[in-house]
């Protein structure tokens, strides 16, 4: 079992590695408003809901200087066919190299980044530019998806459901030269990733997983051991040969659509909320959580405005419990120097 919680992050801070180093100090927040992996708008507006549910006063309230960098500007390609089945291939690609190299200059710069989706494709983007400066990573993919089809194995287009195959080493060879994805390369194998509350599983992506030994952990995994128990074997999984960086890439419709309705791809039979928050308390006890993303909030598809401030409250609750926020009350920070400052800055990343 892997040396986890305050004593290893203590360790951890003496050790000084850059890509671990000034973390736990330096938050940065960084909006993707996009909406093109996927057919239904709405999802572009997911970073302006989830800070108006209170996002940065939040985490201002946790020990932590937050660098608000404000939204990325995303430019929509007029003509961009379809490649193969793969809808808006040129503009997801743009807009994740844009992400990618804000994520990487992020990271760079010492901080532990959120970033706000828009849709999943925008992992894509996420996850390399973290590899970018943390070549070790680890993946945590907490969704009701395996988002790992191929354009081959999508039974709808959307890029949404194929960010992880753009990643894996393993799936070189199945994936096609897609326009507007030449600036990316797979840096990721599938003993780096771990899935938690699948439960929509398209034929092609159980064969990916199956066939590459991919750990997941469907719903029924998890009513079966349990959420804790679902925790230890994942994080041991991923630590117990190193200690090494944590990305994050919750989808918010891994929780219950009960819970988180304003999204648009819901899933019967989710993440409770008690589930959904110990996960993440488990991933900030590693002290190695170094970039997350909050996903699918679609603000547009909630029946009423509650609907939308329930899922818009959630996330913020995710984020908050990811970077510390506990259900004790206080905050445990043996490790943690802080430079209190609750300044919010507009940085141009
Ligand atoms: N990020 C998501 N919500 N993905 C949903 C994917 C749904 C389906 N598996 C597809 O590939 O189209
Ligand atoms: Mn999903
Ligand atoms: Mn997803």
């Amino acid at each position: 079992m892997a040396l986890r919680g305050p004593l290893s992050r203590l360790l951890r801070s003496q050790l000084g590695h850059t890509c671990q180093q000034s973390r736990a100090q330096s938050v940065a927040v960084l909006g993707a408003p996009f909406s093109r992996g996927q057919k239904r708008g709405g999802v572009e507006h997911g970073p302006k809901v989830i800070r108006d549910a209170g996002l940065i006063d939040r985490l201002s309230g946790l020990d932590y200087s937050i660098h608000d960098f404000g939204d990325l500007n995303f430019h929509y390609i007029e003509k961009d066919e379809p490649y193969m089945d793969v809808k808006f291939p040129r503009t997801v690609g743009a807009a994740n190299k844009m992400v990618s190299g804000a994520v990487s200059r992020a990271v760079g710069a010492g901080h532990t980044l959120v970033m706000l989706g828009g849709d999943h494709s925008l992992a894509i983007g996420s996850v390399a530019g973290h590899a970018q400066q943390c070549p070790d990573l680890c993946l945590i993919w907490v969704d009701a998806h395996a988002d790992i089809n191929t354009p081959m194995s999508s039974p709808s287009g959307n890029l949404h459901g194929q960010p992880v195959a753009f990643m894996l080493k393993e799936l070189q060879d199945k994936m096609p030269d897609i326009p507007g994805f030449s600036w990316t390369k797979p840096f990721l194998t599938s003993r780096d990733l771990v899935y938690i509350g699948l439960r929509d599983i398209d034929p092609g992506e159980h064969h990916i997983l199956k066939d590459l030994g991919i750990q997941y952990f469907t719903m029924r995994d998890v009513d079966r051991l349990g959420i804790q128990r679902v925790m230890e074997v994942a994080l041991d999984h991923l630590l117990s040969r190193k200690q090494r960086p944590i990305h994050l890439s919750f989808d918010v419709d891994a929780f219950d659509p009960s819970l988180a309705p304003a999204t648009g791809t819901p899933v019967n039979g989710g993440l409770t909320y008690r589930e959904g928050i110990y996960i993440t308390e488990e991933i900030h006890n590693t002290g190695l959580l170094s970039v997350m993303d909050l996903v699918e909030v679609n603000p547009t598809l909630g029946a009423n405005p509650e609907a939308v401030q329930a899922t818009a409250l959630l996330a913020v609750d995710v984020i908050a419990s990811s970077l510390g926020q506990t259900r004790e009350g206080a905050r445990a920070s043996i490790d943690q120097n802080p430079s209190v400052k609750d300044d919010t800055e507009q940085l141009c990343l």
